[in-house]
């Protein structure tokens, strides 16, 4: 599979301290890579190394794309702009037509119910807000490649649900670093476990299987889609279907107006 970013034997020292010792990886088209460490580990400092916001001291990286959607931890405090002009005048920078691009604004604003704070100054919206900014900002772009620092932090339940939803969608690289075991559990495919800047473990993350009962009118609303263990009878599908994948089935299911019954997850 296109290789669409790589690290190659990184390393940063700042400050004469050795911060990151030769990490290496690399993202493809269904990359779902979570980098993990304790505070202080250096994944903040990796994840901007990949998106270019600062330079490595040793190694290389190598970036196939130039469209990459970063997302910091901490918002930038100093911007004097209100949310809603922030939002249209960095969309802007993408080009395209105006009014495609305000008309996905709102839909992101609706989704994360940004609408209370359209036209607060940026310095006096809250950090879960700022953070909110910091994703849709990273979104309206439209990269090929996301890397998120810390995504879920500051977002209450409901906003962090929409947040997963979202990225589980997107057909693009995403490499995210968390301390939220909600993360680890429904989006990584792959873990990268660094401490002290350096990599301690590099495994894959298997999403937990989902047993699906679904209403459907006949056997052939199925067919195509990525199950097994069939079972049908009388209208009602019972079927296992892979974690990653469960999503994209259920939306498909409901696009063919079944009615979704059971949703378990199989451990
Ligand atoms: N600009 C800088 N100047 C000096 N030291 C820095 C700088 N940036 C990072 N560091 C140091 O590098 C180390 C790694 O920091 P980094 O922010 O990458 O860690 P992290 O794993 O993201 O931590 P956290 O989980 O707390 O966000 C820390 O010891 C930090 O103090």
């Amino acid at each position: 599979m296109a290789l669409i970013l790589g690290a190659v034997q990184v390393s940063k020292e700042i400050n004469g301290r050795q911060i990151l010792h030769n990490i290496s990886l690399g993202c493809s088209a269904n990359t779902r890579l979570l980098i993990r460490g304790k505070n202080g580990s250096g994944k903040s400092t990796l994840l901007k190394i990949l998106a270019g916001i600062t330079e490595p001291t040793g190694g290389k990286v190598i970036r196939n794309t130039r469209k990459i959607g970063y997302v910091p931890e901490h918002f930038p405090d100093s911007l004097q702009f209100r949310l809603k002009e922030y939002l249209l005048l960095t969309a802007s920078f993408r080009g395209g037509s105006k009014a495609y691009v305000e008309k996905e604004l709102l839909e992101y604003i609706q989704l994360f119910s940004l609408e209370p704070f359209l036209h607060t100054s940026l310095k006096a919206c809250s950090k879960g807000t700022k953070q909110k900014v910091g994703i849709i900002q990273a979104l309206l772009m439209k990269p090929n490649l996301l890397l998120l620092d810390e995504p879920l932090t500051g977002l209450d339940a409901e906003s962090q649900q929409v947040l997963i939803q979202l990225l589980r969608d997107k057909q693009i690289p995403i490499v995210f670093t968390s301390h939220e075991e909600t993360l680890v559990t429904n989006m990584a495919k792959e873990i990268l476990q660094i401490e002290t800047g350096e990599i301690t473990l590099q495994t894959m993350n298997s999403i937990p299987k989902k047993l699906i009962r679904v209403e459907c009118r006949t056997r052939e609303e199925l067919k195509g889609l990525p199950v097994s263990q069939l079972n049908y009878e009388e209208n009602v599908a019972v079927f296992t279907v892979e974690g990653d994948v469960s999503d994209q089935v259920l939306q498909s299911l409901l696009r063919k107006n079944c009615s979704i019954l059971e949703v378990r997850e199989l451990r």
